[in-house]
């Protein structure tokens, strides 16, 4: 900048001097012969001199003059000025200044920025004083008008002496350059005029310049201020950057501490939780033990007592009855003997009636009439015969309905009289135990109930601890056909195993050597191929038994085709079954405390981006169209078209698991290998309310048996089969983006559902509100070797993914 300036003011410089040169008109002079240019230019470096009042100008002088011109004129020294030099001076820094003020001058006037005002130390070349005084005028008027070449002679000397060429000779002008010299002199005048606007200029410019001075200096103090400032501030930041780094480190160190004391808390809770599960499960054991103990000992003691006055009241009525049948023996025989006493005294009548008639037959003659009377005696007397016959049945039947009654009032004057006290003590005694024991058995009932829901608590604690999304994996069998098996190994198999090591295919080290290398994958439990379904659904039974409790559970089956992700799911003593089995018996036994459960099951298959009914009929495969429906208020998925079987018995998920396979079979002929390209989702949705506590819980169970996970690369398909792949490699990777979208979103953050059908229909059943476990399905063979570390490489990357708490969806009514 500055080079530039001082380039510029030399430039400007050389343009102030030009501007006088070029009024000399140079290429008008060049016309000039150059013994007369010579002279002339000597002439006006005189002429600006000769004034009296003006000092000298004590620039370079000719000494050389053409020799023609000289004259015998003795030559007249003109007197040196001493003050020429100073005027040449001022007029030169005129000259300059106001060329350079009029070249910035107009660069201000032209919105340009002036060298002052960008420059702070910008200082003119020109004296304050010389542009202030603009004595120039008058010193200028007064050299033109002492010009010597003006006509009137005002000086005696100059009128009439002949002019010189230079005062170190006396060669004298001819008169002819008179001429000329007016016309320089017009020139000068001009140039003049110019140099007093310049001037002007100069003195606006100057003011102009003090203002951005005066600006300047404030611009610089300001500069100083702020420069004071920002060293304030950096200061500042460096401490504060420091400080900074402290924190930060003293943060790091805090976290680091606090990682490790809530991995101690969650171990010690976890071991807690276990104990107190362990002891609750003692506690519940003993208690039924003591309860069935009690029970059996009240049964039996009532069963003794009831045996016993059983015994008594047998033995009473033995004794009644042997009573009653002597008392009735004597009577019988009191009654025969009256009856026999009458017969007797009717016979001795008889006999007597007969003497008489013996005696009166003899008489009969004689009293004839007698006899018809004794006839007639005697019918009289046989009808009282049959009166007392019938007088004698009736008093037998009243005699038997005496027994009876007899027999009736003994009985009751026997359990009124004897034992009636002690009988009725006895019951009440009894009833009173009785209540006892029902009312011991309603406390233990509540109390199981009161465990029954810590269980549920804690159990659900235990699994929000070993996080939401779990991984196993399984590795199935050889078969006898198959050969080449890969090296699968389980390190920790005599343990709890939950380590697989695979070792890798054969690769060449850069020096060029074999190298294998053996990887490892850690998951929540590894299931080697001598494991039975049995043992593997120990494993989930108690994720099923959260879908009871009013939990959201999706268990999958993930891993190529072949691997045996339909054998562990839907096979006949696969997950499936199992878990609605589990399920109806755990419903039942709920039951008792007061749990009521509604099941119903529905069977969806994903083919191709498009949701089928597999519970539908076969023929409406790929042509009726499934609706997903999502409730967002209730957090509840509703199927439209689809069948949804209502689970009223343990058998009925067989028929479910018949028809689905069936319609899948349908469809294998349509699409080949229609199971292992498409995703099938069994979905339970349980609904149970509790009368006695008035909650009510709605949980989904969703078991899916995902397509075969073999990469399209592999795959080497083509045309339908290529779409078919492209979408299960779309589903399965939309999969993998929720679930590590659920493990790295905030609450509330974008969980991308909506991109496959599999993760629009289990919405609600991954995430937040749910339970998650994955089974990697792992093929032996070295064949499939590529897919199966990949498969793992997969899993561990779920494994790894923690998503947010579980929420129980449990209402009070
Ligand atoms: N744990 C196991 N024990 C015994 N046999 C098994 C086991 N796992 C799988 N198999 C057998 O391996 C074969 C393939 O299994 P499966 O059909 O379940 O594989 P898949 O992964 O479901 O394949 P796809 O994707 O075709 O449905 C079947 O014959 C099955 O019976």
């Amino acid at each position: 900048m500055h080079r530039e300036d001082d380039d510029d003011s030399e430039r400007t410089e050389r343009k102030g001097v030009q501007p006088f040169l070029t009024s000399t008109n140079l290429s008008d002079m060049s016309r000039v012969p150059k013994r007369v240019f010579a002279a002339t230019q000597k002439r006006a470096a005189s002429f600006t001199v000769s004034h009296p009042g003006i000092p000298r100008v004590s620039g370079p002088r000719a000494v050389s003059s053409p020799s023609h011109f000289r004259s015998n004129t003795p030559v007249i020294e003109e007197p040196a000025d001493s003050g020429c030099d100073d005027i040449c001076a001022r007029v030169e820094a005129l000259t300059v200044g106001a060329s350079k003020a009029g070249k910035r001058g107009s660069r201000v006037g032209r919105g340009m920025t002036s060298d002052y005002g960008s420059n702070p130390f910008f200082k003119p070349k020109l004296p304050a004083s010389l542009l202030r005084q603009p004595t120039t005028t008058p010193i200028r008027q007064q050299q033109v008008d002492q010009s010597p070449y003006r006509p009137p002679s005002t000086t005696p000397r100059r009128s009439t002496q002949a002019r010189f060429v230079n005062r170190f000779t006396n060669d004298r002008c001819p008169d002819f350059y008179n001429e000329r010299m007016e016309a320089m002199e017009r020139e000068f005048r001009t140039f003049k005029e110019k140099m007093e606007t310049d001037v002007r200029e100069a003195t606006d410019y100057k003011a102009t310049i003090q203002q951005l001075q005066s600006r300047v200096t404030e611009l610089e103090a300001i500069r100083a201020r702020l420069e004071i400032v920002n060293k304030g501030l950096e200061s500042e930041l460096d401490d504060t950057r420091s400080c900074l780094k402290s924190v930060k480190m003293e943060l790091e160190m805090i976290q680091q501490k606090h990682t490790f004391e809530v991995d101690d808390v969650r171990r010690r809770l976890r071991n807690e939780v276990e104990d107190l599960e362990s002891r609750h499960r003692k506690d519940t054991d003993r208690m039924e033990r003591e309860k069935d103990e009690a029970e059996r000992k009240i049964r039996n003691e009532l069963e003794g007592r009831i045996d016993k006055l059983l015994k008594e009241h047998n033995e009473e009525l033995a004794g009644l009855r042997k009573k009653l049948d002597a008392d009735t023996e004597v009577e019988r025989s009191r009654r025969a003997q009256e009856a026999q006493k009458l017969e007797d005294e009717y016979a001795s009548k008889l006999r007597a009636a007969a003497l008489d008639a013996d005696v009166k037959q003899r008489e009969a003659q004689l009293v004839h009439g007698e006899l018809v009377n004794v006839k007639s005696e005697l019918d009289r007397e046989r009808n009282l015969k049959a009166g007392l016959q019938a007088q004698l049945t009736e008093a037998a039947t009243n005699n038997l309905g005496l027994d009876a009654a007899n027999k009736a009032m003994k009985e009751k004057i026997n359990f009124l009289e004897s034992d009636s006290q002690a009988q009725s003590e006895a019951f009440n005694d009894l009833h009173r135990r009785m209540q006892d024991a029902i009312e011991a058995a309603e406390r233990a009932h509540d109390k199981l109930r009161q465990e029954e829901t810590l269980r549920r608590k804690l159990f659900n604690q235990v699994q929000e601890l070993k996080g939401n999304i779990r991984v196993m994996c399984r590795v199935r069998p050889t078969h006898e056909a198959e050969s080449e098996p890969a090296q699968i190994t389980f390190p920790d198999n005599d343990t709890d195993s939950k380590e697989v090591s695979v070792l890798g295919p054969n690769k060449q080290s850069a020096t060029g050597k074999d190298v294998t290398a053996a990887y490892s994958y850690a998951f929540d439990r590894v299931f080697g191929p001598v494991s039975q379904n049995g043992e593997v659904f120990e494993e989930i039974s108690q994720l099923v038994q959260s879908a009871l409790d009013g939990y959201n559970v999706c268990i999958f089956c993930y891993g190529q085709t072949g691997a045996g992700k339909t054998y562990t799911m839907s096979s006949a003593d696969g997950m499936i079954p199992r878990a609605t089995a589990q399920i109806w018996d755990e419903a039942q036994r709920l039951q008792e405390k007061g749990w009521r459960y509604t099941m119903e099951g529905s069977f969806i298959e994903v083919y191709n981006e498009t949701y089928n009914d597999l519970l539908g009929r076969s023929e409406d495969l790929d042509k009726k169209k499934v609706e997903v429906r999502h409730d967002a208020a209730k957090k509840q998925t509703n199927l439209e078209n689809a069948v949804s079987v209502t689970l009223d018995g343990p058998g009925r998920v067989e028929e479910i698991l018949e028809t689905a396979s069936k319609n899948r079979t349908v469809a294998a002929t349509k699409a080949n290998m229609r199971s292992s390209r498409s995703h099938s989702v069994f979905i339970l949705k349980l609904v149970g309310t509790n009368d006695i506590t008035g909650e009510r819980s709605e949980g989904t169970l969703n078991l899916v048996d995902l397509a075969g996970s073999e990469r399209l690369e592999h795959s080497k398909a083509e045309g339908a089969r290529l779409k078919e792949t492209q979408n299960i490699n779309k589903s399965l990777s939309c999969l993998g983006d929720v679930i590590n979208a659920l493990g790295s979103a905030k609450e509330g953050g974008h969980i991308p559902y909506r991109n496959s059908k599999l993760t629009y229909l289990l919405q609600y059943s991954l995430g937040g509100n749910s339970k998650t476990l994955m089974f990697v399905m792992v093929s032996p063979l070295q064949a499939h070797l590529q897919e199966t570390i990949t498969s793992l490489k997969f899993a561990t990357k779920v494994h790894n993914t923690h998503i947010g708490t579980a929420k129980k969806q449990t209402k009070s009514s």
